[in-house]
């Protein structure tokens, strides 16, 4: 369709499709408010409402587009696809939602094999005005394939990868892809793994199964039992519009210091403890730490009871202590049973137990002391002898690294992010499961500890669930290297399924081709992902010296912010208060990640926090540094050259693809949380605490003055070590 007139004459007609769809919509939205209205008495009203919510809740937002594709197939039939379904006065399907088998056809409809269907027409809508549309005709298709090579992408979906972003990820029903669309309808029932390289879609997949599945067994599974389990709060903010924007409003998105007990955390550690913590070895030490706390009755425990004795023989009470042992419940539990058994014992000797509720209270607290998550892991890192009885199988080393002296109140005791699955892990014990979810899908899966995918696994239900990840991005103390290992600590109720997707839809080629020289060094076995498109412009590196450095960053993010472009600014931890206050001398517009928002033009976040993010633009800051910071540094580099859709800019003293460099040669780098951007007076004391408790348990004191000196002078060394060489532009 050429012709301009042909084409406005055609836009007209399907414009009038869409206004007679809304006005049906609207129609229906009107008498679900009557029906509302309707309840005879206040409970009917009440759940006629809510019914009557739900229903309006599908029918999608007034004013939004009431489709944004149409099939047409070989029959000469045609079907329009929406965000939602919408019905004429008749209950004729006006429009058909994305889920529906129906629909299918729409996202399966390929060169290789059109599904039936002559036309696939995608429209861009300003609310429920098109704007335009494109089409794609199958049968010219076929001829266009049989002399060239396809391109894997379509022009609606370039569009689509072309809009600029914001700090909320858009949803992709109106261009998925055929092998997504394989991927979201996959069967709930197994551990679906999406692998794949940055930009893939696998998060963008992820969440629209989650919305796919709830359509197809929403007779089964409401949202409030779906759990989206994100690396940081940035991330979950950055996804949290998705779902509901598809209808599904109560699926349940948290961090991974959201599942646990809710504990402060602002307990900085060295790498290696952090590792030593996310060791499935340490749930069988929590098990034995518990059951340590377990006393053994005395021959003859006697209780005094409205003044008198009454004595109860130490082997029937001992009886007691093994009967609630050997109950399959948590330790809470086991310990009412027991408390309900000596009650029983003592009501037997003919005394009243509403009496001797205290001695009885003070025998249970001896055999089986009340016991908190928080409480158990202080007493157990706090003791060198508790830690001997309960960690036999750690070495005397990995003991060490888990040693540290406890705060005087359990209410005092600081957390690390890895302290948080042991919590949760004793809290299981101590309390029994937490709530679980009929679905969970978990991102950026690489980078989880086995202790922390144990967290993941004990919430769900079913054992259904979608892992999502990319082997070449993990990173920190248990970079996970084969799916195999992970789901070695997830539930094994369902088959395992690895599925990749294929093609980078995030990063422009340009990017890419730079980025993916770290690939044989950072991740030697893993599989680049196929870019299918260019961006506006060449990567730019930008050698400074180093009284430079921050101040030509913020002059690159300012310049490309001026410009419109959503950006973000990629920063090691050392760097960072300089760029943030060469962004503030700048007069820039600069938001913190740290704080979980990316609200502003320019976005200054650390590598770790890129992880799953995306902008117009990004500069890398320092690449050297970014490699130092983490025992697999290539592979987090790799991370932050991939958040671009357009522009790419390094800038560096260093190398800026330091291909060559050992990783994780600083040791700050990988402290958790993220270097804050100023150091607290607070701050300065927990960390001289910490350092404190390291060498206490490291070294007897006579060598302490050596070790404190040595360490000025490494300070001092790595102060005045001087920047790398400058040379020319890479690449
Ligand atoms: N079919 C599609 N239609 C439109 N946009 C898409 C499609 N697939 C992916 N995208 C876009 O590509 C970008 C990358 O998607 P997503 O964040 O899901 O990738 P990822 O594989 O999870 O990346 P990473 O590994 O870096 O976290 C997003 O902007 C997403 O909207």
């Amino acid at each position: 369709m050429d012709d301009p007139d042909d084409r406005a004459a055609e836009l007209a007609r399907e414009q009038a499709y869409f206004d007679t769809a809304a006005i049906h919509r609207e129609r229906r939205r009107d008498a679900l408010g009557d029906s509302a209205r309707a309840g005879a008495h206040a409970s009917a009203a009440a759940q006629l409402r809510q019914h009557a919510q739900a229903a309006a809740d599908a029918l999608g937002a007034a004013g939004t587009a009431v489709a944004f594709g149409r099939i047409n197939n070989d029959g000469g039939e045609s079907l329009y696809i929406g965000r939602h379904l919408i019905r004429d006065d008749d209950a004729e399907v006006l429009v058909v939602n994305w889920q529906s088998p129906a629909a299918a056809p729409y996202f399966e409809a390929s060169h290789a094999d059109p599904a039936g269907l002559v036309l696939r027409r995608a429209f861009t809508c300003d609310g429920n005005v098109i704007q335009h549309f494109t089409d794609v005709r199958f049968a010219e298709l076929a001829d266009a394939l049989a002399d060239d090579h396809p391109s894997p992408v379509d022009q609606a979906l370039l569009n689509e990868l072309g809009r600029g972003r914001t700090g909320s990820m858009r949803d992709i029903v109106a261009t998925i892809q055929a092998a997504q669309y394989d991927v979201i309808r996959a069967p709930q029932e197994q551990l679906l793994i999406i692998e794949g390289g940055p930009g893939t879609g696998k998060t963008a997949v992820a969440l629209h199964r989650v919305s796919y599945l709830l359509f197809q067994h929403r007779e089964r599974m409401t949202p409030e039992q779906v759990l989206v389990v994100g690396p940081h709060p940035t991330f979950i903010r950055y996804l949290a519009e998705v779902l509901p924007g598809l209808g599904d409003d109560g699926v349940a998105m948290r961090t991974l210091a959201q599942l646990g007990p809710p504990v402060r955390i602002d307990r900085a550690e060295p790498p290696a403890v952090s590792r030593i913590k996310g060791d499935p070895r340490l749930a069988q030490v929590l098990k034995r730490a518990l059951a340590a706390r377990i006393g053994q009755p005395e021959p003859a425990e006697r209780l005094l009871i409205n003044g008198r004795f009454h004595t109860l023989p130490g082997a029937t009470v001992a009886e007691a202590v093994a009967a609630s042992n050997a109950a399959d419940l948590p330790y809470a539990a086991q310990r009412q049973q027991l408390r309900a058994r000596l009650t029983q014992l003592v009501t037997e000797l003919g005394a009243d137990p509403a009496a001797g509720r205290e001695p009885l209270d003070n025998l249970l607290e001896r055999l089986w002391p009340a016991q908190s998550a928080a409480g158990l892991l202080r007493d157990l890192f706090g003791s060198r002898r508790r830690l001997e009885i309960a960690a036999d199988e750690l070495t005397d080393d990995e003991r060490g690294l888990l040693y540290r002296r406890g705060a005087d109140r359990v209410s005092a005791e600081s957390w690390s992010l890895a302290d948080l699955p042991l919590l949760d892990e004793a809290e299981q014990l101590i309390n029994g499961p937490p709530q679980q979810y009929a679905h969970i899908v978990v991102d950026e899966a690489q980078d989880l500890s086995p202790m922390q995918l144990r967290s993941v696994a004990r919430r769900s239900a079913t054992g259904s669930m979608t892992v999502v990840g990319d082997l070449a991005q993990a990173t920190g103390g248990w970079a996970q290297q084969s799916w195999e290992a992970v789901a070695e600590h997830l539930p094994n109720t369902h088959p395992m399924q690895v599925t990749p997707l294929r093609y980078g839809y995030r990063v422009p080629r340009q990017a890419y081709r730079f980025a993916a020289r770290l690939l044989p060094v950072a991740a030697p076995g893993v599989v680049a992902p196929e870019v299918v498109r260019d961006g506006p412009a060449d990567y730019a590196i930008h050698r400074v010296e180093l009284a430079r450095r921050a101040a030509t960053v913020a002059a690159v993010a300012t310049a490309r912010a001026d410009d419109g472009q959503f950006v973000g600014v990629v920063c090691p931890p050392r760097c960072r208060r300089e760029v943030a206050e060469a962004l503030s001398a700048a007069g820039a517009q600069w938001a913190s990640g740290a704080e979980g928002e990316l609200g502003r033009a320019i976005n200054l976040i650390d590598p770790y926090e890129a992880k799953g993010l995306e902008f117009d633009a990004v500069v890398v800051v320092e690449p050297e540094q970014i490699v130092a910071g983490d025992a697999h540094g290539h592979r987090l580099l790799y991370v932050a050259l991939t958040r671009t859709t357009r522009y790419l800019d390094v800038v560096s003293v260093g190398e800026p693809l330091p291909l060559g460099m050992p990783a994780g040669t600083d040791p700050t780098g990988t402290v958790q949380p993220a270097e804050p951007p100023t150091f607290s007076a607070r701050e300065a004391r927990q960390l001289a605490g910490h350092l404190a408790e390291r060498l206490r348990s490291a070294a007897p004191p006579a060598a302490w003055p050596q070790v404190l000196e040595l360490l000025g002078d490494e300070l001092n060394a790595a102060e005045s070590s001087p920047p790398a060489e400058l040379n020319s532009p890479g690449d």
